[in-house]
């Protein structure tokens, strides 16, 4: 960054008071060397006294003890005169030397780790404790004076700062964007203390939803667009890791679609407990299946539908395989996400040029979705097969023959398979692998027949049928029977359930109920 020198400003003077003390000792060495005077807090002064580095202690420039355990230190016109005056007015130079306060140019604060504590299962007067009020006061102070005063709030500036001091210090560029920085911090610090309030210590109902809904996402990327090229994009993430901040360890920039495919592979690969496999297409699956291992499982889940997987985006729930990345390697593939890889695994991927390769640690664990609407959000909890329904233990069954453990999981498979398709869904199963599904349609008839197409005769005999939602009719059902279903699972609780379940029975198919619906949107 050029450094223009018409507004730098000396540092002669800093204030610091931090909670986080990495790198403090380095950086009052660094100060004090470049002639800077420091003045600081409590344990913040008595480190840097130990590190040999000469400090005023906040109450002797004060004159008013620290007291309330801690409550009250800084937040005395003495500070924050000083942290306020702007010096560009010859007003404010004078009242300050007629009140006898020296103005600082530098203030180091960072805050006391309220989201930590909460993490933490501290209790609520703990918690309390932990918010920080002298320290944001001074931050804002500081911000809000940039002309005249940089502010610091986190160590990883330190750097930057003893840089600036031996070069004649900040220019007022640098200063607004550490203005700028700590305005963020600030403000996130509030959301979280307004979101604890909300979420749980103050909740104003018992409605399990917060009356506030806060977030604070920090810039990641700049996209090269978004879902069509005339649409600008970029990547934000909230700190807590997943998707967002997946590592990517080869392959091309990541675009605004590869995102939104790749979220919805490993939301549908971490449905299932065993090694898996999700192919995905506009965030549909072209092929999803389970296997005595992820090379197995990539296999099964590529003969699904092999047109479609071309250009896919694929999500693994267990490490990639040597042998896994050989078959990837052969197919082109967008995207491939996995939790981690095996020695190897990522030199035969890399082969392939284009191909996207990510590490994301972890099942997709968001508790709550939210979606913009016009005006305003939805939120609702996470759907993540966590209803009684998922459970085949607790399907009733409908009609025809009780299957065996064996068959039970196949249709349990064709299950959770089918929550990863747009609704309307409906999705054949077979050997623990989707051969035929049907997503997207306005009306079940369509899925079922799309569903049945795509499997083709020989697959869909004997398949394992799931819809996402009931049967309105029976014409959707009757599709997969004609196909030669061997069950089928779906939610029911149509008004015409009883004519669904006797076109089944008529069929000899057996259909089971979960009383648990999926639609995915
Ligand atoms: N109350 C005050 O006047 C006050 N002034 C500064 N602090 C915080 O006290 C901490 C530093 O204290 P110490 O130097 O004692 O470790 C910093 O995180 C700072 O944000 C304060 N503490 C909390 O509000």
């Amino acid at each position: 960054m050029s450094v223009n020198t018409d507004t730098v400003k000396p540092i002669r003077r800093a204030l610091v008071s931090v909670y986080d003390k990495t790198g403090l000792e380095d950086l009052a060495r660094g100060l004090h060397e470049a002639g800077v005077e420091l003045v600081s807090t409590g344990s913040t002064a008595g480190k840097i006294a130990a590190a040999g580095v000469p400090v005023t202690k906040v109450e002797e420039l004060t004159g008013f003890p620290e007291c309330l355990d801690g409550r009250v230190k800084t937040l005395h016109p003495r500070v924050h005169a000083g942290i306020l005056a702007d010096l560009r007015l010859e007003s404010h130079r004078e009242q300050l030397a007629e009140l006898g306060v020296e103005p600082f140019d530098l203030v180091v604060v960072n805050l006391y780790p309220f989201r930590e504590t909460v993490a933490s299962g501290a209790t609520p007067d703990e918690c309390v404790e932990q918010i920080d009020i002298g320290g944001p006061s001074m931050v804002r102070a500081a911000a809000k004076n940039h002309p005249s005063v940089a502010i610091v709030t986190s160590p990883e500036r330190y750097g930057d700062v003893l840089a600036a001091v031996r070069s004649g210090g900040f220019d007022l560029t640098a200063r607004k964007r550490l203005a700028g920085e700590a305005f963020r911090h600030t403000a996130a610090y509030d959301v979280a203390v307004a979101s604890w309030f909300a979420d749980d210590y103050a909740a104003a109902d018992d409605s399990g939803f917060p009356g506030f809904l806060g977030a604070t996402y920090e810039r990641n990327n700049v996209l090269r667009y978004g879902e069509n090229p005339h649409q600008g994009a970029a990547l934000y993430v909230d700190g807590t890791g997943g998707l967002a901040e997946a590592e990517q360890l080869h392959g091309k920039e990541m675009s605004y679609n590869n995102y939104t495919d790749t979220d919805a592979a490993r939301r549908a690969a971490y449905d299932h407990d065993e090694p898996c496999v999700a192919i995905i297409k506009h965030a549909n699956p072209c092929g999803i299946a389970i296997g005595a291992d992820v090379a197995e499982a990539h296999r099964k889940a590529h003969a699904c539908d092999p047109l479609s997987a071309f250009g896919g985006v694929i999500a693994v729930n267990r490490p990639v395989t040597v042998e896994l990345a050989e078959q990837v390697a052969e197919i082109f593939t967008e995207v491939i996400v996995a939790p981690a890889y095996e020695d190897g695994a990522v030199e035969v991927l890399a082969r392939k040029k284009n191909i996207r390769v990510l590490r994301a640690e972890g099942a997709p664990a968001n508790p709550v979705e939210v979606k913009p609407i016009d005006g305003g959000a939805l939120l609702q909890v996470t759907d993540r097969l966590q209803a009684d329904g998922d459970d085949p233990a607790n399907w009733t069954l409908a009609t025809g023959d009780a299957l065996s453990d064996g068959e039970l999981a196949e249709l349990s498979f064709a299950w959770k398979a089918c929550r990863a398709v747009k609704s309307n869904a409906i999705l054949l199963a077979k050997d623990g692998a989707s051969v035929g599904v049907g997503m997207g349609q306005v009306n079940r008839v369509d899925s079922a027949k799309l569903a049945v197409e795509r499997a083709g005769e020989e697959r869909a005999r004997g398949s394992y049928a799931a819809s996402d939602a009931f049967f309105p009719f029976p014409d959707g059902l009757e599709i997969l029977t004609a196909a030669g279903v061997k069950a089928v699972v779906q939610p029911g609780g149509s008004v015409r359930d009883e004519l669904v379940v006797e076109a089944a029975a008529k069929a000899g198919v057996t259909m089971y109920f979960t009383g648990t619906r999926h639609f995915f949107h």
